[in-house]
């Protein structure tokens, strides 16, 4: 297990609690951890999305502390954009230029690079990724797989400290899903994956299950999966759905 003690450790959430018109979507989630591929699993409306957002400094908690890397990502939006970057389920919710260049650009000009230093971001990590030739092509001729590597690639050239996806397979077919997971097996970056399927985070390094907002298990996928697995058929197998919602 990674325990990190210090207010330097990559994700640290202490009792944090995030409510909405007085109902906790969050509450009390205390999480620390310094592996390299974090995963995050629960059901829907367990806070999941919530959590990310809060992660990425979008929203701020209503209670308790967040840092990462020892930031606070909400109060400082520049220590921000050098932290943490979030990569959204729906690639087209991310994309605002017409072109791959334009698009991986427009991050490390809003850090306040220049455009020399700009440019050189943009081919380094499109030659990372093999794909030098996309710069001039329009996104719109893209395939969802390749839009979502583009999205991947515009945030991995603010070069963030931790990656956040947020169900990023949701909504894609087998092919489209394989080609994801293997732009995400080769980046080097630290990732916090959340998930409601058991099978997308069996590679994690260290597994937290959220519950209707609290965090209710942590530990190695081998050993969390199959209980949360368990759990999701029992509640899949009671009568009222609407009781599920809690
Ligand atoms: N701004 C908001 N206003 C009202 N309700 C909210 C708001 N944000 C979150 N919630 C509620 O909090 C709960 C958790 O939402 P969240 O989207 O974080 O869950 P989730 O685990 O990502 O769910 P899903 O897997 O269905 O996407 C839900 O019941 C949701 O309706």
């Amino acid at each position: 297990m990674h325990r990190c003690e210090t207010a330097q450790c990559a994700i640290r959430l202490d009792d944090l609690g995030y409510e909405v018109a007085g109902r906790p979507v969050l509450d009390g989630v205390t999480l620390h951890s310094s592996a390299r591929r974090i995963g995050v699993v629960g059901r829907n409306g367990s806070g999941k999305s919530t959590l990310a957002r809060l992660l990425a400094g979008l929203i701020a908690p209503t209670r308790g502390q967040l840092r990462i890397g020892g930031r606070d990502v909400f109060r400082d939006r520049r220590a921000a954009l050098e932290t943490v970057g979030i990569l959204f389920q729906n690639p087209e919710h991310q994309i605002i230029f017409p072109r791959v260049a334009e698009e991986i650009a427009f991050g490390p000009r809003q850090q306040g690079l220049d455009k020399v230093q700009t440019a050189a971001r943009v081919e380094s990590v499109l030659r990372s990724f093999d794909k030098l030739h996309w710069k001039d092509a329009p996104i719109s001729a893209l395939s969802q797989g390749q839009k979502h590597l583009v999205c991947m690639m515009a945030v991995l050239a603010m070069r963030p400290r931790l990656l956040i996806l947020d169900e990023p397979y949701a909504g894609l077919d087998i092919p489209t899903r394989r080609q994801l997971a293997r732009y995400l097996h080769r980046i080097e970056t630290r990732l916090l994956h959340i998930s409601h399927e058991p099978s997308d985070l069996e590679s994690c390094d260290e597994l937290f299950w959220l519950d209707r907002g609290r965090i209710v298990a942590q530990g190695a996928p081998a050993g969390l999966l199959p209980d949360f697995t368990a759990e999701m058929i029992r509640l899949g197998e009671l009568d009222d759905i609407a009781d599920l919602a809690g």
